[in-house]
């Protein structure tokens, strides 16, 4: 999982982590560079961290998108203040649409994914290998 906050909206990804740190000690976690220290020091997270979000970090988590290596992305996107880095910003979400994977832009939204029943197909000790979002049985 990618997790993603503005500056403005680092509280509420810091109360929406915390609610759902059991199920998020369970995947291999990413963020960008401020959003990550943040969870690592107040929750004790391991947490993959990528450079600050204005300095990349937003690219460098698309890279790995685009390489198929993230399952959801938790993006808590400020609708109220400009970014300087808007095009990465942008580009990010596109590369998330793109390739096909839950993009969660607010806490309702969040909360829905990470208490989805098919992200419990994740945690399954049997399938360490399943996609956090398995396909529906056909
Ligand atoms: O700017 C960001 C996303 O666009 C977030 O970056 P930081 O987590 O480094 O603040």
């Amino acid at each position: 999982m990618a997790l993603v906050a503005h500056d403005r909206c680092k509280p509420e990804m810091l109360a929406w982590a915390r609610t759902h740190r059991e199920t998020l000690t369970r995947h291999r976690l990413y963020a960008t560079g401020t959003t990550g220290g943040i969870l690592a020091d107040e929750l004790d997270l391991e947490i993959i961290r990528f450079r600050s979000g204005p300095l990349g970090g937003d690219q460098q988590i698309g890279s790995r998108i685009a390489e198929g290596d993230v399952d959801l992305l938790v993006f808590f996107w400020d609708p109220l203040s400009p970014q300087p880095h808007e095009p990465d910003v942008r580009a990010l979400l596109r590369l998330a649409v793109l390739a096909d994977i839950p993009v969660a832009c607010n806490r309702a939204t969040a909360d829905f994914v990470i208490t989805s029943p098919l992200l419990a197909v994740a945690d399954d000790p049997d399938r360490p290998e399943s996609p956090v979002f398995a396909p529906l049985a056909a």
